[in-house]
């Protein structure tokens, strides 16, 4: 763009020879002031411009990074009954089941900018009348509306209303692309330096030698009197081309690039004649270009190609009739053209296809230039001027409230013809000329700012109006999101916090709960079989369990083998009720834990199903292979049906072993676990018949003596009986004595074996299943330890099963609330962090409204 020349400095003095004229000289000091204004307004609108670009690139990248935008639709509300001016029913592209009641604001300003808002409807104050929404319009976006092509809006909509959150948010990041791309282009065009200016009207008006008088030429444009122009020429100044004066004739096909041979085939000058004038020229053929020098005649008063602040070129249209005016109407809807300048013949006023023209044309462009040419030839000038006024008023009322500016009667063939004088200089032209072209200069430089900062500021504003709706619309979702994480974070947040605290209560409750019942339970168990071997030991049997009945000597093995097997029995009875008693431990300690669960556990978590089914203990899992369990389960020791246990031994019907060593202190049972034939020295253990009757005659005289004695003292006696024997009265005697004593003690033996085989039993069973751990006698027994344990164990194993329920339902509820927590707090803080950027947007959008808000 050309630097703008103050009008104080020597460059424009240099430039404004215009004559003296006061008309001249006002037209060249408002035109002035329109170059000052236009830059004013250009470089404000380029500034809200470059802001409205940071601010869509702000949203694309935090609709990207930080928060899928959402996407508002406005339905009416569905209750009608209150439907209210503005109360709408806000629904977003990607959950339209869910929608929300609002109010949309949108209020037009002085300068007819949209300021939209959306509000949350407080129902509360629902007898106050919403602001008003000038049209449904208002409520949809222009610019960054989402359709996909697919025909009727509402359709797309449909369509939009079926995809993901992510998909919405990445159509609308397309549309934010596009939109910066734009802002791009009309941020290019309004710094673009150039105006295109059509000249047009009826055949044979002077249309060439009108533009042949504004370029200081005589016969650039060929002129004829009869109608000649067949073709679009457009002249622009040689300075665009490196000062070389050629044509260049556009390719159809592709778009016009100067700075590329490729678009366009250069011809001389000279042949433009023939080009312009060729009767086969297509008219929506694109125009020749021609770069003209400007005449060096008048560089006081340059041609209006190049006028110090922007580039004009002249475009030279062929006349209007039938068939050109679409062609030309098109033309003159085309962005870039600025300024439209009709030729009007003074002798022939507006014609028939002249009135069309405008009429097509006035809708894009409401002022015309009016130039109404051949003046010169007109005698009643004033009636003329009388007559085409009334019809510019007709055909063009905008024009004709400016026509001081906009409409001038001039001859254009004295200005073109005069520069044809080796003498003449643009000096010398006419006055009425001179002002045309001083109007036309400002008139460009005005509708300039209209076409080039009117779409600029027109898009910026309708898309500063989308951005809005847009912030306005996710500042609403943004403040439900926040609300509903804080509630969902009040709700959960105590619960949790409950939960925490009570967390090492429950863990020491379920600790203590198990070591407790596994004690209790082992200390039962120990206690009770320990009572129940010692009655065992005693060759007492359980209750419930018969003693067999004895079936007499000879049957004393067997019966030895039948009380063993009921003494076996009454142990496994006693363990059974050992069972027993645990179970009913477990069981209240399963309902405990179910109490801490119930007081440590929120009140919607679902409270464990399983129930205790103290049948199952000590059932042997492996061995049922699936089978249900059906009633209680004894599996106990099964001491009756342990076959090592279950064998008889001679000691079991006469214990010599027990009965000789007794007097001893030393306990005749093994220290360690004995298996009971161990308890009979091997010498012994076969020899039943010969030994074993003179065990069973000694046992048998130790306990006739009324109380058991040790061996040693008898084989004392025996010495005694010895010593006595030499004695000759004693040895007569000794012989039946001995004879009678063993016969008794026999007898007596054989007498007490129902009672006896009992207790040897017993006591070989209590002495093989006990131990003594140390110096004492029943400090811990194997047996009772081992069944202590086992019990212990399958208690544990039932409580921690409880236990470890329980453990994970609340590990899992406080896991839940936990993470409810965390994405709540997580949501509350994104949502608050959007709310106060789209806040800020509406702000930002608030303060470049403002700097857009120009009258061009
Ligand atoms: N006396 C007089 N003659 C003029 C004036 N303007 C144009 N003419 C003459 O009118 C004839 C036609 O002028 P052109 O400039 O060729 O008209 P045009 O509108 O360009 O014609 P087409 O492009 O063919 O429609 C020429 O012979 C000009 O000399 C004028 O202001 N006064």
């Amino acid at each position: 763009m050309q630097p703008y020349i103050p009008p104080s400095s020597p460059a424009f003095e240099k430039e404004s020879h215009i004559g003296l004229e006061p008309a001249s000289i006002q037209a060249r000091i408002a035109g002035d002031a329109v170059v000052r204004d236009y830059e004013n307004k250009q470089h404000q609108l380029s500034e809200a411009i470059d802001a409205t670009k940071y601010l869509v690139a702000d949203l694309k990248n935090f609709n990207t990074d930080e928060w899928k935008i959402r996407y508002p639709h406005f339905n009416q509300p569905s209750d009608t009954a209150r439907p209210g001016a503005g109360r709408r029913a806000l629904t977003f592209a990607d959950e339209p089941s869910s929608s929300t009641n609002v109010v949309v604001s949108s209020v037009s300003n002085e300068r007819r900018q949209l300021k939209r808002s959306v509000t949350l409807l407080d129902e509360s104050s629902l007898t106050e009348e919403p602001a008003s929404v000038e049209s449904s319009e208002s409520e949809d976006f222009s610019i960054l509306q989402l359709d996909l092509n697919l025909g009727a809006t509402r359709h797309a909509k449909a369509l939009i209303s079926n995809l993901e959150r992510s998909s919405i948010s990445a159509l609308l990041d397309n549309r934010l692309s596009a939109a910066l791309d734009h802002l791009n282009l009309l941020h290019a065009r309004i710094h673009d330096a150039h105006s295109r200016v059509l000249v047009t009207g009826d055949l044979n008006a002077g249309k060439s030698t009108f533009v042949n008088a504004l370029l200081r030429h005589s016969e650039v444009m060929p002129t004829d009197q009869q109608p000649l122009t067949t073709r679009f020429v457009e002249v622009v100044s040689a300075r665009e081309n490196n000062d070389v004066e050629e044509v260049h004739v556009l390719d159809p096909d592709t778009k016009y690039d100067p700075a590329d041979p490729s678009t366009y085939t250069v011809v001389p000058l000279e042949d433009l004649e023939a080009l312009a004038t060729d009767m086969d020229n297509d008219p929506s053929a694109p125009p020749l270009r021609v770069f003209l020098r400007e005449n060096s005649v008048g560089t006081s008063n340059p041609s209006i190609l190049h006028n110090g602040v922007v580039d004009i070129s002249l475009i030279d249209a062929p006349g209007l009739n039938r068939d050109s005016i679409k062609t030309t109407a098109n033309f003159a809807r085309q962005e870039e053209i600025d300024v439209v300048v009709f030729v009007v013949s003074a002798a022939n006023h507006f014609t028939l296809s002249a009135k069309e023209f405008i009429w097509q044309a006035g809708h894009e462009k409401a002022h015309l230039f009016i130039v109404v040419n051949r003046f010169d030839q007109i005698k009643d000038k004033e009636r003329c001027r009388r007559a085409v006024m009334e019809q510019i008023k007709q055909l063009s009322p905008e024009t004709y409230d400016d026509a001081k500016d906009l409409v001038h009667f001039v001859d254009s063939a004295k200005v073109a013809m005069g520069f044809g004088d080796e003498d003449s200089s643009a000096d010398d032209m006419d006055s009425a000329f001179l002002y045309l072209e001083q109007s036309l200069r400002s008139f460009v430089l005005v509708n300039r700012a209209k076409s080039k900062l009117g779409p600029a500021q027109n898009y910026t504003t309708h898309l500063l109006a989308d951005v809005e709706l847009l912030a306005s619309a996710n500042c609403v979702v943004a403040t439900q999101e926040r609300d509903v994480a804080l509630k969902e974070i009040d709700r959960v947040k105590p619960e949790l916090d409950r939960m925490k605290r009570g967390k090492d209560s429950l863990e020491d409750g379920l600790v203590s709960e198990e070591e407790s019942v596994t004690s209790a339970a082992m200390a039962d168990a120990k206690l009770s079989l320990r009572t129940a071997l010692d009655r065992v030991g005693r060759g007492e049997l359980a209750e419930g369990v018969q003693m067999p009945v004895y079936p007499g000597l000879l049957g004393a093995w067997d019966y030895a083998h039948e009380v063993r097997r009921a003494l076996l029995s009454s142990l496994d009875s006693a363990v059974r009720s050992v069972e027993d008693s645990s179970r009913g431990l477990t069981t209240d300690a399963v309902k405990t834990i179910g109490g801490l669960g119930d007081r440590h556990l929120p009140a919607d978590v679902e409270r464990s199903k399983r129930v205790f089914n103290s049948n199952a203990m000590f059932f042997n899992h492996s061995s049922a292979k699936g089978r249900r369990i059906s009633g209680r389960q004894y599996v106990g020791l099964g001491l009756a049906g342990n076959s090592a246990l279950s064998t008889v031994s001679v000691s079991d019907i006469f214990d010599l072993q027990y009965h000789l060593f007794l007097s001893d202190s030393v306990p005749s049972e093994s220290p360690k676990l004995s298996p009971l034939k161990d308890l009979i020295p091997a010498s012994m253990s076969n020899e039943v018949s010969g030994i074993g009757a003179a065990s069973l005659a000694l046992g048998a005289f130790s306990m006739a003596g009324g109380k058991t004695v040790a061996l040693r003292t008898l084989l004392e006696g025996l010495v005694q009986l010895s010593e006595l024997a030499s004695n000759p009265v004693v040895r007569k005697w000794a012989g039946p004595a001995v004879g009678a004593i063993a016969v008794g003690a026999i007898a007596y033996v054989v007498y007490e074996l129902p009672r006896s085989i009992p207790r040897n039993v017993g006591r070989h069973i209590r002495a093989e299943l006990l131990i003594t751990s140390g110096a004492q006698e029943g400090d811990e027994t194997p047996f009772c330890e081992a069944e202590a344990e086992r019990i212990g164990r399958e208690v544990r194993k039932v409580m921690r099963l409880a236990a470890w329920d329980l453990r994970e339902r609340f590990r899992a509820a406080l896991e839940v609330r936990n993470e409810i927590v965390r994405q709540s707090e997580e949501t509350a803080e994104r949502a608050s962090r959007a709310l106060e950027w789209f806040t800020e947007v509406e702000q930002r959008v608030d303060l470049i409204r403002g700097q857009l808000g120009l009258r061009l």
